[in-house]
C-alpha cells in the first residue's frame, strides 16, 4: 500500500469511527446492561438483545433474522458464553451485509465502457441530496474525470441555487433552467452538454416531492426516458439519498422509491450525529440494495464509499 494510500485510509477510518460514536456507544450501552452478571447466552439475553437491535434502528425483519442466526448457534454451541456475543454479532452482520454488498471498495471506480457514467440522484428534500452530489462530484474530479451537474429539481428554487453553490466549490459546469421548468428538458440539456464536453460523469439531482407517488413515478420515468434520447443506456445508477438519523423514516422512503422507480444504489447520509446508525444494516438487508455511500459529516470530505468491512470493525471495535 503506497503510503498516501495508508494516510487516506486512516483519515477515513478516523472520520468513520467519529462518525459511527453515537450508534456504537447507543448500542454497546445497552448490550452491556443486557448481559451484565450473565455468562451464557440465554433466553434471556436474546430477548434483550432483540430489543436493542430493533431500538437501534435496524429493523424488525433484519433483528429477527440475526436474532435466528445466533439462536442456531446458541443451538450447535450449547454452551456460547457472552463474552463471545461480540465477535458473533459482528460476523453476522458482516455476513448478512455481504447478501448485498459486494463491498471491498475504497473508491467508486466508473466502468470504462459507460462514457459518460450517469448518475440519476433521487430521494426526499432534506435528505442530504445536494449535498451527496457536491461531495461525490469533488470525489470525481479528485480522481480526474470531467464531472458535469444537472439541476433538475426545479420545484424550489433554493434547490437550483444549492447545487450551483456546489458547482462553484468543487468548480465543476453545472446545467440549469429557471425553477419550474421541466425536469426531463434539463436532465436532456445536461447529458448533450455532457456528451459534448466529453464528460465523464453527469450527476443529475431530481426533485423529492413524494405527495403522490403516481406522480413521482411518472416524473422520474419521464427524467429517464428522456435522457436515453441522449445517452442510450442512461442512468448507469440511480443512486437514492436516505437520511439515516430519521431511522424508520428512512425505511419508509426506501419503500416509496423503489416502489416509484428502480433504485440500483444508495447513500445513507448522516450518520454522524445519530444513534441509529443500525438502519444501514436493515435497510440494505430490506431492500436488497447495495449501500454504496454513506454520509458521516457535513464536509466536503465526509461522503465514503461504503466498505462492509471497514463498517463493522469500526462499529464493533
Ligand atoms: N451531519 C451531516 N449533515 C449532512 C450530511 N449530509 C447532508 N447533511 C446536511 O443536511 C442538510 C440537508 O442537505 P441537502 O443536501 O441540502 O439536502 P437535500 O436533500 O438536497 O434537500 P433540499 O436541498 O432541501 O432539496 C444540509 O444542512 C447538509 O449539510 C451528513 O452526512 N452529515
Amino acid at each position: 500500500m503506497s503510503f498516501f494510500k495508508k494516510i487516506f485510509s486512516s483519515e477515513k477510518k478516523e472520520t468513520l469511527d467519529k462518525g459511527l460514536e453515537k450508534s456504537k456507544t447507543n448500542f454497546f450501552d445497552k448490550l452491556s446492561k443486557a448481559v451484565a452478571g450473565k455468562s451464557k447466552v440465554d433466553d434471556d439475553v436474546l430477548d434483550n438483545l432483540e430489543e436493542i437491535l430493533v431500538s437501534s434502528d435496524v429493523g424488525v425483519n433484519t433483528t429477527l433474522k440475526i436474532i435466528t442466526r445466533i439462536e442456531e448457534r446458541v443451538e450447535k454451541d450449547k454452551y456460547l458464553g457472552t463474552a463471545e456475543l461480540n465477535k458473533i454479532l459482528r460476523e453476522e452482520i458482516a455476513g448478512l451485509l455481504s447478501e448485498t454488498n459486494s463491498g471491498e471498495d475504497t473508491e467508486f471506480k466508473i466502468p470504462e465502457n459507460k462514457k459518460p457514467y450517469v448518475i440519476m440522484v433521487v430521494g426526499v428534500n432534506g435528505a442530504g441530496k445536494t449535498t451527496t452530489i457536491g461531495k461525490l462530484a469533488y470525489q470525481f474530479k479528485k480522481q480526474g474525470l470531467n464531472v458535469v451537474l444537472g439541476a433538475a429539481d426545479t420545484f424550489r428554487a433554493a434547490a437550483i441555487d444549492q447545487l450551483q453553490v456546489w458547482a462553484d466549490r468543487v468548480d465543476v459546469p453545472i446545467v440549469k433552467q429557471e425553477m419550474g421548468s421541466d425536469p426531463a428538458s434539463v436532465a436532456f440539456d445536461a447529458l448533450e452538454s455532457g456528451v459534448s464536453q466529453n464528460a465523464d460523469v453527469i450527476i443529475i439531482d431530481t426533485a423529492g416531492r413524494l405527495h403522490n407517488k403516481i406522480n413521482l413515478m411518472n416524473e422520474l420515468t419521464k427524467v429517464k426516458r428522456v435522457m436515453q434520447k441522449v445517452v442510450g443506456d442512461a442512468p448507469h445508477d440511480v443512486l437514492l439519498v436516505l437520511d439515516g438519523s430519521t431511522g424508520q423514516n428512512a425505511f419508509e422512503q426506501a419503500k416509496q422509491f423503489t416502489a416509484a422507480t428502480e433504485v440500483t444504489s444508495l447513500a445513507v447520509t448522516k450518520l454522524d450525529g445519530t444513534a441509529k446508525g443500525g438502519v444501514v444494516i436493515g435497510i440494505s438487508d430490506q431492500f436488497k440494495i447495495p449501500v454504496k455511500y454513506i454520509g458521516v459529516g457535513e464536509g466536503i470530505n465526509d461522503l465514503q464509499v461504503f466498505n462492509k468491512y471497514e463498517f463493522v470493525d469500526s462499529f464493533f471495535k
